[in-house]
């Protein structure tokens, strides 16, 4: 089967990425900016291929904004309203994450990347914007607007989430069997042999040991809670997964193993990922295609491969720089 970054490489509709003006105060932040090119897409090969998760114009406020903010030219210090306190978390975020794919967002701390993917899986409520999910409904209606009933049936059906802190995925007096049992209860399991034999046959997968099964995470080691997480969110067979700096907090040869779980899982079950890190390394080694945030907005993007090696706007140049 041909692979993900097969199928990149005949592309050739660009998608237009936009310089974002630094303000004053921050230039030592930036050295130069110079207008993002066109970069190309995976559209032209995908054409035929509905996007697996649409999203568009996504925006997330803290505060009600006031008219100087809302007007979408005016230029902000960072994220917050100079005005109002408003702060505009996620501003005017749209993408495309077609099946088996994996995406990465990527920017600084603050830049918005946890609270994205929290409004994705309704953690958090978006302001505005619309998403479309295809193995919900074809991807016919905004999730956004549906009632809290379906909204609930799209979390435990539709996406698996990984939390950077596995403190807000699993229950940590429950035994992993329990934390795995919860998950697929809340997606209509009601067998209790299928859900010990599909928590065994999980837990396996994420290396973690049968006798420790019936342990709770919190007698864990770190990389132990994020493997049990996997192992959780990928209990009902999610179509996609979503992992918020799974690997932040983990020693080298930990993380790598948990880099290398989450690459045998897209060869074994093509699950669509949206994977969220500050870390660039951990974005070379797992997405196909990568889009760099600051402040709430996204401010580039493209094929892994050419952020790394063409960065056009000056954050990512410097993003890329420190890696060398
Ligand atoms: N409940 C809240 N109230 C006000 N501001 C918030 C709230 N939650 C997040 N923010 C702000 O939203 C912005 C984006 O935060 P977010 O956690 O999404 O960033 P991030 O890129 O994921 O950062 P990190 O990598 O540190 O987790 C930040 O400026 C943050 O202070």
């Amino acid at each position: 089967m041909e692979s993900a970054k097969e199928a990149f490489a005949e592309c050739e509709v660009g998608v237009t990425g936009e310089a974002v003006a630094v303000p004053k105060q921050e230039s030592h932040r930036v050295s130069h900016v110079r207008p993002v090119q066109p970069r190309p897409s995976i559209r032209s090969r995908r054409i035929e291929e509905d996007p697996c998760v649409k999203v568009q114009g996504l925006s997330r406020s803290f505060g009600n904004g006031c008219a100087y903010c809302l007007d979408p030219r005016a230029v902000l210090e960072r994220n917050r309203c100079p005005r109002c306190g408003t702060v505009h978390a996620v501003r005017d975020v749209g993408f495309e994450l077609y099946s088996g794919e994996i995406v990465g967002i990527v920017g600084e701390s603050g830049s918005g990347k946890s609270t994205l993917m929290q409004c994705l899986y309704f953690d958090q409520t978006a302001s505005s914007g619309s998403i479309f999910v295809k193995p919900y409904d074809g991807g016919h209606r905004n999730i956004l607007e549906l009632s809290s009933q379906e909204k609930r049936r799209i979390r435990n059906t539709v996406f698996g989430m990984v939390y950077q802190n596995p403190y807000l995925g699993l229950r940590m007096d429950y035994s992993s069997l329990s934390n795995i049992a919860e998950q697929m209860i809340a997606s209509g399991d009601r067998s209790v042999f299928h859900m010990r034999s599909r928590g065994e046959e999980l837990l396996g997968q994420v290396n973690i040991p049968t006798v420790r099964a019936t342990d709770p995470p919190r007698t864990f080691s770190g990389g132990m809670q994020q493997r049990v997480q996997i192992a959780k969110a990928l209990s009902n067979n999610p179509p996609v997964l979503l992992l918020d700096e799974v690997t932040t907090g983990l020693d080298l040869s930990v993380q790598a193993n948990v880099l290398d779980l989450i690459l045998q899982i897209r060869r074994d079950f093509n699950v669509s990922m949206l994977v969220v890190s500050h870390d660039l390394g951990v974005i070379r080694m797992l997405a196909d295609r990568t889009f760099v945030m600051l402040d709430g907005r996204v401010i580039e993007e493209g094929l892994t491969d050419q952020i790394l090696e063409d960065p056009q706007h000056a954050y990512t140049q410097q993003l890329v720089y420190s890696l060398l």
